[in-house]
């Protein structure tokens, strides 16, 4: 059986003032150690679900568990939750609060009353992993929009969350920041976080993650592994998903290929290592 890590049973939720029910019985489970993502139309609630994660949100209905122990919506434990559980807004602007890079970084750092030469040491190194030691003094309004992404991730990942949820984090970045980002929290799951990411981009989605989940109208319609979803293009294709290129370009190769080639690779590195090692095998 999966081990959740953290867990949604059938979550019900209406912004207060709402006209409409945004979460409907939402149950969605969250696998330990994967490389996950979430998949929906705008305005299905991932948002929404991503603020229940760690207490910002309680359910009016249902219930949501960490490691099996459901939440209870005390001070401390939601403290504890907010250790445990990352969240990165889809907003940078939403999340970086101070005025310097090094200074919004120690910010969670000071509030769980850290000695000041702890702090320096944590800031140092998050600072060198994440490539912007040179930016520690700049002021964050002269940040480029990929940097503020990366920013908002390492000022969540410097308090050592057990689980990091990103709200859209590859919106609006080029593809070369785009895989800046999606290397780094390689890097950052290999290091044992979890990683839950909210997209639209079901390329990314089909490339990166290992568990795939699809919400619509506030419910959970799938989740499983990336080949499974490719066996859903019509829910797909319904949402507005699509399926990802690589499928779509799997589907014109000739059928010889795609014996030889196995399943459909999962990036198009992987393509071009499949191409040319039947090209070696076929010149030999
Ligand atoms: N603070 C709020 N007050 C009232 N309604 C809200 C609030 N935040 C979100 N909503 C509404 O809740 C619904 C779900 O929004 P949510 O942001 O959770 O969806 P989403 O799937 O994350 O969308 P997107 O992909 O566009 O980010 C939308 O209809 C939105 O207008």
């Amino acid at each position: 059986m999966t081990s959740w890590l953290l867990e949604f049973s059938n979550l019900h939720y209406t912004y207060p003032g709402g006209q409409k029910s945004v979460l409907n019985g939402v149950s969605l489970g969250i696998p330990e150690g994967k490389k996950c993502a979430l998949l929906g139309r705008n305005g299905c609630g991932k948002s929404t679900l991503f603020l229940h994660a760690n207490g910002i949100l309680q359910p009016q209905q249902g219930q949501v568990s960490w490691r099996g122990n459901p939440f209870v919506y005390k001070r401390s434990f939601l403290q504890e939750m907010t250790q445990k559980v990352g969240l990165v807004f889809q907003d940078p602007e939403h999340q970086l609060i101070a005025s310097t890079v090094s200074e919004d970084i120690s910010y969670g750092l000071f509030n769980r009353k850290l000695p000041p030469e702890v702090i320096r040491e944590k800031v140092g190194n998050i600072l060198e992993t994440f490539g912007m030691t040179e930016l520690a003094e700049v002021p964050i309004h002269h940040l480029s929009l990929g940097q503020k992404r990366r920013l908002a991730v390492a000022g969540v990942m410097v308090l050592e969350p057990e689980l990091l949820l990103l709200d859209e984090p590859t919106a609006y970045l080029d593809r070369y920041q785009t895989k800046n980002l999606l290397r780094e929290l390689d890097h950052i799951h290999q290091n044992g976080t979890t990683v839950l990411m909210a997209t639209h981009d079901m390329d990314i989605a089909f490339e990166w993650a290992e568990w795939i989940c699809v919400m619509d109208g506030g419910r959970l319609i799938f989740a499983g592994e990336p080949q499974e979803a490719l066996a859903q293009r019509e829910m797909l294709e319904s949402l507005h998903l699509g399926m990802p290129l690589l499928a779509e370009v799997w589907e014109v190769l000739p059928e010889s290929l795609k014996r030889d080639m196995g399943g459909i690779p999962r990036s198009v590195e992987e393509l071009k290592k499949k191409l040319e090692a039947k090209q070696e095998v076929a010149s030999v």
